[in-house]
């Protein structure tokens, strides 16, 4: 390495003992010489593969992931600094610049509170994180605090009653969709509840069945992936919704989902082994006779009154004073209040599928609300039960790509609010994909009232 000596080296690249480490647009790319006369070897590493750098006067040490098929490798390279005429001051600069490369707006080093649930889907979501998860906080030097379930309920306890929260950048839900909903539940409790809601990302590593949450965030079910975008990921708001029924008040971020589907998920209880394709198993026994769920649909849409778009920030600004301290007042009252004026009423006699949503997937091969987004609206999606087995599977599997809204069968509605009265008494009803009783209930939109993580612009 003679030929080059610090002067020549830009601003960008480093030399040390037997290696020249350059930073370009896209990465970082360690040139190693394989003997003094002959060629170099380069080995290319993508900032948003670099987990962590640090260096002491002996050597530097850079901990990055190798990737084969979605399965993320932790690994280490140590150069030596014995005898490098690199200046403390320039091989600090030259790593911190590495540093800002690799992590950008995300925050380095997060402290994480990681909940697993040993019983989400297939029973493997421990094993998976301790494999494939963990080994790539701790590369990354993020500070875990990791809790294993022992009971439904207990993450959302302690989520309420938690007193220094405030600390943690993000709550890592390591699960189905039922586990961050009963944290955000739990969190909903708080007495600084809008507050806490607004401020931690709420995130999940695909350890269930369903996985929405992770597929609409990070795109991705691969679980190295997902912790990957969890340690390099920058925070993105959600819109969360209240459902009233009785004389309850839940918080759901997901979905809200009665008839024909909710019963492909709930009553396939005993296929839990399939893991994800038991909808699809479920669907194909209640093809031929779809169950029939009529009900009385209230909805009060953008189209009645100005659409949250076009009321800018206001609305969101709104919520956002509201509900500095406990949840924010319910701006339609509850499911016991009588109709609010100007809502559109409708009587679904034959109606097989409701489903409403706040995200484009529902499970990671479902995109049944391709235009949802943050927009403070919710999508509903209804189909009647009478269209035949034909046009039913039509629907379900143009639903994977989010083609089905061409289909007439579909009927697709974005509002603010709206009500359900279910003729029906038994049956399967889930919110967020946990069961919930058949009751007339009330959902509205809070926007921006939740957070969570998104991939970081370098993933490109
Ligand atoms: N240790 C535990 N034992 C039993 N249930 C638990 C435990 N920890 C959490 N739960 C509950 O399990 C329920 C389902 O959780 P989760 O969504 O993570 O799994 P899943 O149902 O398999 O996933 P999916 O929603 O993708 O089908 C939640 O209601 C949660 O409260």
């Amino acid at each position: 390495m003679d030929h080059l000596n610090e002067e020549a080296l830009c601003r960008d690249a480093l030399q040390v003992e037997a290696a020249v480490l350059e930073l370009d647009k896209v990465g970082l790319n360690i040139k190693t010489e394989q003997n003094a006369l002959t060629r170099r070897k380069i080995c290319r590493v993508r900032y948003l593969h670099v987990l962590w750098v640090h260096a002491s006067p002996e050597e530097l040490t850079i901990h990055y992931v190798r990737e084969r098929q979605k399965i993320l490798q932790p690994t280490a390279k140590v150069f030596s600094l014995q005898n490098s005429a690199t200046s403390s001051t320039r091989l600090d600069a030259w790593v911190q610049l590495l540093l800002h490369r690799a992590y950008g707006e995300s925050k380095s080093r997060k402290k994480l509170k990681i909940f697993l649930n040993p019983s989400s889907g297939k029973g493997t979501a421990v094993k998976l994180f301790c494999k494939y998860a963990e080994p790539l906080f701790v590369a990354a030097q993020c500070q875990v605090d990791i809790q294993e379930t022992s009971y439904s309920g207990q993450a959302g306890e302690l989520v309420r009653a938690h007193l220094e929260i405030d600390s943690w950048d993000a709550i890592v839900c390591c699960s189905g969709d039922g586990l961050p909903h009963e944290v955000i539940n739990g969190l909903a409790l708080r007495n600084d509840a809008g507050h806490i809601l607004r401020k931690i990302p709420i995130v999940q590593l695909p350890g269930g069945s369903g996985n929405a949450l992770c597929v609409n965030m990070f795109g991705t079910t691969s679980i190295s992936l997902a912790a990957l975008y969890t340690i390099k990921g920058v925070t993105h708001p959600m819109d969360l919704m209240s459902i009233t029924q009785g004389d309850k008040r839940h918080i759901s971020f997901l979905s809200q989902n009665l008839g024909l589907l909710a019963e492909c998920d709930l009553d396939t209880e005993g296929i839990r082994f399939l893991g994800g394709k038991r909808f699809a198993v479920g669907l194909l026994q209640r093809l031929l006779k779809p169950p029939v769920y009529g009900c009385k649909l209230a909805t009060y849409s953008a189209s009645n009154q100005c659409s949250r778009d076009s009321m800018g920030d206001q609305s969101c600004d709104q919520t956002k004073e509201m509900c500095q301290h406990g949840l924010p007042d319910l701006q339609f009252g509850t499911v016991n209040d009588p109709v609010p004026d100007g809502w559109k009423l409708e009587h679904l006699e034959t109606l097989g599928v409701f489903f409403a949503g706040k995200f484009p997937f529902v499970d990671a091969t479902s995109k049944v609300f391709p235009s949802a987004r943050l927009d403070g609206l919710l999508d509903i999606l209804t189909v009647d039960a009478g269209i035949g087995a034909r046009k039913l599977l039509q629907l379900f599997s143009k639903a994977e790509r989010g083609t089905h809204l061409t289909m007439p069968e579909a009927q697709y509605r974005k509002v603010l609010a709206y009500r359900v009265v279910p003729s029906r008494t038994h049956g399967a009803f889930s919110v967020d994909g946990e069961r919930f009783p058949i009751k007339p209930f009330q959902v509205e939109v809070h926007p921006q009232m939740g957070m969570t993580l998104t991939t970081p612009p370098i993933v490109g």
